[in-house]
Order: structure tokens, then C-alpha cells, then sequence
């Protein structure tokens, strides 16, 4: 039985345009799920998802959030911004932002105090390479991770979650096995009770990504510590991303929360 309430994420990144919008809208306005279900598209398909969809159980979210709050910085989006527009969730460093768009610790650090101040729920993204992977040092790499972006940062009564994206998982095709990632999923708890104590880090759910598929999602929220899935490429067809939702849902007809 899960005790966390299971969550499942599309993050549709740079994909997409009116045919997924639209192909998403009609598998998704009608259904009904006890998890949590987030579409994250493009900034600009936003408003378009929260009117369609604003009458049904899905939830819209954002796969980033600027550190700033207003000002002169070009293409930038505020949380502030992102809650006024219904948001409810903004993705904070996916590997993608931190290999391509030099994010950090120290900017994730940021952004997680700036959606905790626009009540946006954070999903902090980590996740080691497969040269750190291949060098054993997958757990330093996550401590880090997750100390330098929590330090000195007030949680408060504050909700968020942790996704761990192997970065070597990452539209590979090749997934983490349920074993390992429940391992490491384990361990990131174990951080987290060091950080926040045993009660708060048995609330925060741990999402597992990295080449989900209909075909292993049950097997990976089988295990105690996999609370939800961030799913990139296998959320780009409506029709495959509403059956991870429906097995995900599964484990929330059990759920406590
Ligand atoms: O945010 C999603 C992840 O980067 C996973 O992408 P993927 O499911 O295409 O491997």
C-alpha cells in the first residue's frame, strides 16, 4: 500500500504543438484519476491546457520557473507569473536545464524559494551522468544535490517533490530496473530525513524519470519508495501517457492521503 498519494508529470519539454494539445485535451477532459496528473507543456500552451482542461482532475504545471522576480531579464517567466496563470507545479533543474542552460545547486537553491513564495509545489529534478555513474559516485553526486539546494532554505509547511532522473535514462530507452531506482530512492529519503526529520521526508513523495513507458510503470511504483513518474517522450502520445496514468492510478485507490 502506498502512503503517499502517487503522482505521474508529462513533461512535454520542446515538443508538441496544437495536435498534442489537442489529441491531450480529448483523452484527458473526461477522466477522472484519484493521483495527481500534471501536464507540463510548452510556456506558451499553458493558458490554452488550464482552459480546456479547467474542468477536469488535470493539473497543469510549468518545466521551469525564473529565479527572478520582475525586472529586465528577456524571456523570462516569474513564479509569481506562472501561479497568476493557474499553475500549480513548476519543475526546478531538470538535467536538461543544468547541462544546457548552466543551472546549479545555487540556482535551484532560488527558484525553490521562489515557487515556495507563489505556492507553486517545486519538483526538484536530480540525477547523476553516466560518467559519475560509472565512477560510483551516484550518491555523493545526489547529497549534493540536495543539500546545496535545501541549505538555508525555510521549508516550512511548504510540499514539494524530488525526481530522480538518472541523466543516462533520459530518452534513452534504457531505464533504471525498479531495484535500483527504489535503492537510490531510498537513499535520496534518507537525505531528506537528515534534513527535514523522519515525519517530514515520509511526506515528500520521490518520482522516479528516465524512459518510463506503459510497459515498466507498474513494476517501478511497486516499489515502497518510487511515489510517482516524470515521463518526457512516452507523454508526447495522449493515448500512452493515459495508460501510465490509469496504472498509476491503481496504486492511489490504496493510498492513504
Ligand atoms: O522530464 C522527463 C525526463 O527527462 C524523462 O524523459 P524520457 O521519459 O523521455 O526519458
Amino acid at each position: 500500500m502506498k502512503s503517499r498519494k502517487p503522482i505521474v508529470i508529462a513533461n512535454w519539454k520542446l515538443n508538441g504543438g496544437f495536435d498534442l494539445l489537442c489529441s491531450s485535451v480529448a483523452s484527458f477532459v473526461k477522466k477522472s484519476f484519484l493521483a495527481e496528473v500534471y501536464i507540463c507543456p510548452p510556456y506558451l500552451y499553458i493558458r490554452d491546457l488550464l482552459h480546456f482542461l479547467q474542468y477536469s482532475v488535470v493539473n497543469i504545471g510549468s518545466q521551469n520557473v525564473s529565479k527572478y522576480q520582475s525586472g529586465a531579464y528577456t524571456g523570462e517567466t516569474s513564479a509569481q507569473m506562472l501561479a497568476e496563470a493557474g499553475c500549480k507545479l513548476c519543475l526546478i533543474g531538470h538535467s536538461e536545464r543544468r547541462s544546457m542552460f548552466r543551472e546549479n545547486n545555487a540556482s535551484c537553491q532560488i527558484k525553490l524559494k521562489r515557487a515556495f513564495e507563489n505556492n507553486l509545489m517545486p519538483v526538484l529534478c536530480i540525477g547523476e551522468n553516466l560518467e559519475e555513474k560509472n565512477a560510483g559516485i551516484t550518491k555523493d553526486i545526489l547529497s549534493r544535490q540536495i543539500n546545496e539546494s535545501f541549505e538555508a532554505l525555510d521549508i516550512a509547511d511548504n510540499s514539494f517533490c524530488i525526481a530522480y532522473e538518472p541523466v543516462w535514462a533520459i530518452g534513452t530507452g534504457q531505464a533504471a530496473t525498479p531495484e535500483t531506482a527504489q535503492e537510490v530512492h531510498a537513499y535520496i529519503r534518507e537525505q531528506l530525513v537528515s534534513l527535514f526529520g523522519q515525519d517530514k521526508a515520509q511526506q515528500i513523495r520521490i518520482l522516479y524519470g528516465g524512459s518510463v513507458t506503459k510497459l515498466n510503470t507498474t513494476e517501478l511504483l511497486t516499489q515502497p519508495d518510487i511515489d510517482g513518474l516524470l515521463v518526457g517522450g512516452a507523454s508526447l502520445d495522449a493515448e500512452h501517457f493515459m495508460s501510465i496514468c490509469q496504472q498509476v492510478d491503481k496504486f492511489a485507490m490504496d493510498s492513504n492521503s
